[in-house]
């Protein structure tokens, strides 16, 4: 008998739950690993598969795409798509498709784990003890910055942005943001203020990156834009590494003309850059943002629907546009 369920490319290794719905209802067309495919792996399964489910770190460029002659859908198992080339997708009428919404509470989370983990010198803490180098409470010990009531600096007001700013209430911050579009108004106890990029380095204690990586977004933060900051400030970035200029920004940190960073994700990820890693005022962490049980799985789900609905002649839910 014929295999009748449609080809599905899977780049690597998602939850459990996840691959249980994809074996479910679809003929894979290679075992995934959890690691990245090889580029003639990646090449084989754009182009043999007639629906494809790609990592953040698959570079799906115009090349691979034009070889991808039955391939009707390429969902994205991420809300950012700067991994693949939206021009080429829609010259071969290959709809793209995002995971939105359900990562923005975990990814808003998780970049206040870094700005306290930052700020309160957490990691520097917890390696003191672990040494077992810790004599004892000391009054002048891994002092740090003050978080309540400082103001806190957001570039990119999307989902992310504006789920951090809604938890900056509880620490009495106002947020100034810097963002394309439209003015928002502050929900009821907060205080946001649409700012310039300038006016937002110049008055911020916390700097926290949330635009999508683009041509007009990267190296958004170069040197120019650390020397304005605060020598007392802290940047956060988990939006895309090469946004930040991370020479740029070891630079900043080597000279303290800023206070310290918390990053997620780098310019040239799995790679930092020399001198990141020995600095003592930064929290660097493996790119975790949505990393939690539940957005990982519902982030299948939602590329299983997108699939789902182009493959059955139905708009795509999620379309990147
Ligand atoms: N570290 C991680 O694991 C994660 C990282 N991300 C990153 O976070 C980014 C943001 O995600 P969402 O908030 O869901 O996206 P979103 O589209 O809701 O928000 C992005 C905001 O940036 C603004 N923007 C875009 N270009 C701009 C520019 N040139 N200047 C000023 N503002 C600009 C947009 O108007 C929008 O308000 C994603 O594109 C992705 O790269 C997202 C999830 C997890
Ligand atoms: O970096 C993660 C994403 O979903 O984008």
């Amino acid at each position: 008998m014929s295999e009748s369920r449609p080809l599905l490319y899977v780049s690597r290794l998602l939850p459990e739950p996840v691959m249980a719905t994809v074996r479910e209802r679809y003929q894979l067309l290679t075992e995934p690993e959890e690691g990245p495919p090889s580029p003639a792996v990646l090449r084989q399964g754009l182009q043999e598969a007639t629906a494809a489910i790609v990592t953040l770190s698959e570079r799906i460029d115009a090349q691979s795409l034009s070889a991808a002659s039955r391939l009707k859908v390429v969902a994205n198992y991420a809300v950012g798509y700067n991994n693949i080339d939206l021009a080429a997708a829609r010259h071969h009428s290959i709809v793209l498709t995002n995971t939105p919404d359900v990562l923005t509470d975990a990814t808003a989370d998780l970049t206040w784990a870094l700005i306290l983990a930052t700020a309160r010198r957490v990691v520097e803490g917890d390696a003191l003890v672990r040494a077992g180098d810790w004599t004892g409470w000391s009054a002048t010990q891994l002092l740090g910055a003050e978080v309540a009531g400082r103001t806190l600096g957001i570039i990119g007001m999307g989902r992310i942005g504006q789920a951090v700013a809604h938890r900056a209430v509880g620490f009495r911050m106002p947020v100034h943001y810097y963002n394309r579009g439209t003015r928002l108004t502050s929900p009821p106890g907060a205080q946001w203020a649409g700012v310039s990029l300038p006016d937002l380095l110049r008055d911020s204690d916390f700097v926290s990156v949330h635009v999508p990586l683009t041509e007009q977004t990267r190296h958004l933060i170069g040197a120019s834009e650390l020397a304005a900051m605060k020598q007392t400030a802290i940047l956060i970035n988990t939006a895309r590494g090469p946004i930040v200029d991370e020479a740029a920004l070891v630079d900043a940190l080597e000279r303290r003309t800023i206070a310290g960073a918390g990053l997620d994700v780098y310019e040239d990820e799995p790679r930092l850059h020399p001198g990141l890693s020995s600095l003592p005022h930064v929290v660097l962490l493996p790119h975790l943002g949505s990393a939690t049980w539940y957005a990982r799985v519902q982030m299948g789900m939602i590329c299983l629907r997108n699939v789902d609905a182009v493959l059955a002649g139905r708009p795509a839910p999620n379309p990147v546009l």
